[in-house]
């Protein structure tokens, strides 16, 4: 098992990487000052898998479970699903000392977030992820959310879990495509951070691809040292943070445009790193030769690189002006300084953005 402890001021939590590590989470919500009642959300798909397994592990431990089920996939994630998960916790008897444990991906993970820092006003929380995306990102950082209708992520807050508990073992089970999703924001944390890491992923992709689980332990560890180490340096986004939404601002546009339905978030986001890089490149911020190695690595990756040829790009750039990075009418990209290092960039104009959209 190997732990990361991530550390705001007085308040931390334990991210623990253990393969067949759901056996133990009864022991691990031990240790928690928890009161024995806990509604597990889960949803269509990771239910038969691991949903009564996790909830007989917890009530092995002493707990009441009440287990709920949310449709699988970016459509949970909406104010009608929380207000359901309301319901329940309230049907479940759950007090301010109660905790919430999303088990899932990273859908289940921002919704159960929300509903644990809005039910009664917060109650502990704990993640369990289990696609690739969620153990490298979504499970850590306290960002937790759901979608509106006319933006990405739009309602929400910063609601810190009080355990990550990664199991490994549960990628076993996830499809082709979800894994290759996750690669996007494990190749994001090789361009905004660390390029020895990125060059680790040009030389050791395949790996990752054919479910190498060493090689999968060490990039999740890798990326959650990365995203412990910027939330430990500004939790609620004031500033530095901004660089893990590197390819988000093209990428929340891709998803919201096609009905958060014909893009998984990992591949618009991919999209929207390689349309950041070339606008570096345009900008005279990046050398072609690194905007080409991050298409490769993308490509290498199996994940799409470009725009859809029937997006508009006028409605990608309105679509922008909804980002929460945006400041008054200022649009703000991150982009690509070096491989390992980026640049949070507030005066992009217009002219530049439509440029950078054509491939
Ligand atoms: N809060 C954050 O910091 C943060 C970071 C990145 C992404 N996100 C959000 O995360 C969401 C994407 O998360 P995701 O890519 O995990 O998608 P997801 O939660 O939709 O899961 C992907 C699919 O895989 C299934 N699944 C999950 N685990 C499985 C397993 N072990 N075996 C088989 N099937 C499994 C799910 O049922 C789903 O159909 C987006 O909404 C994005 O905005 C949040
Ligand atoms: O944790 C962060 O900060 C991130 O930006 C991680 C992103 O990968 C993630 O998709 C996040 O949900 C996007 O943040 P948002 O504030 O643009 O919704
Ligand atoms: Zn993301």
């Amino acid at each position: 098992m190997r732990k990361i402890n991530l550390a705001l001021g007085e308040r931390s939590y334990p991210i623990y990487l253990e393969d067949g590590g759901l056996n133990r989470l009864g022991y691990y919500l031990q240790q928690l000052p928890l009161e024995k009642k806990a509604l597990l959300i889960t949803d269509s798909n990771v239910y038969p898998l691991y949903g009564e397994k996790v909830a007989a592990v917890m009530r092995q431990a002493g707990f009441q479970v009440a287990v709920a089920r949310v449709p699988a996939g970016e459509q949970a994630k909406t104010l009608e699903q929380a207000a359901r998960l309301y319901d329940l916790a309230f049907d479940a008897g759950l007090d301010r000392s109660c905790p919430v444990v999303a088990l899932g991906g990273g859908v289940v993970g921002d919704l159960a977030g929300f509903v644990a820092a809005t039910y009664m006003r917060g109650v502990p929380f704990i993640q369990v992820p289990t696609t690739l995306l969620a153990q490298v990102d979504s499970s850590v950082g306290g960002k937790v959310a759901v979608n509106h209708p006319r933006g990405k992520n739009i309602i929400g807050a910063f609601y810190q879990p009080r355990l990550v508990l990664i199991d490994v073992a549960t990628l076993q089970t996830l499809p082709a495509r979800q894994l290759k999703a996750g690669l996007a924001e494990v190749i994001k944390y090789g361009v905004i951070w660390d390029g020895e890491f990125f060059q680790w992923l040009e030389n050791n992709g395949v790996r990752l691809l054919a479910q190498d689980r060493d090689a999968l332990q060490y990039v999740i560890e890798t990326c959650c040292r990365i995203k412990a180490a910027v939330v430990e340096q500004d939790e609620t986004e004031q500033g530095r943070r901004a660089i893990l939404n590197y390819g988000h601002t093209v990428g929340h546009a891709v998803e919201a445009l096609t009905g958060y339905d014909a893009f998984l978030h990992g591949e618009a986001v991919a999209i929207g790193m390689v349309i950041a890089a070339r606008m570096a490149v345009q900008q005279g911020l990046l050398g072609y030769r690194e905007y080409h190695r991050i298409k490769q690595l993308i490509a290498l990756a199996e994940l799409p690189a470009e725009l859809p040829a029937d997006l508009a790009h006028r409605d990608i750039l309105q679509s922008i002006y909804h980002d929460k990075k945006v400041k008054g009418d200022q649009l703000v990209f991150i982009l690509p300084q070096q491989i390992g290092r980026v640049g949070i960039y507030r005066d992009i104009d217009e002219k530049s953005v439509m440029r950078a959209l054509k491939e």
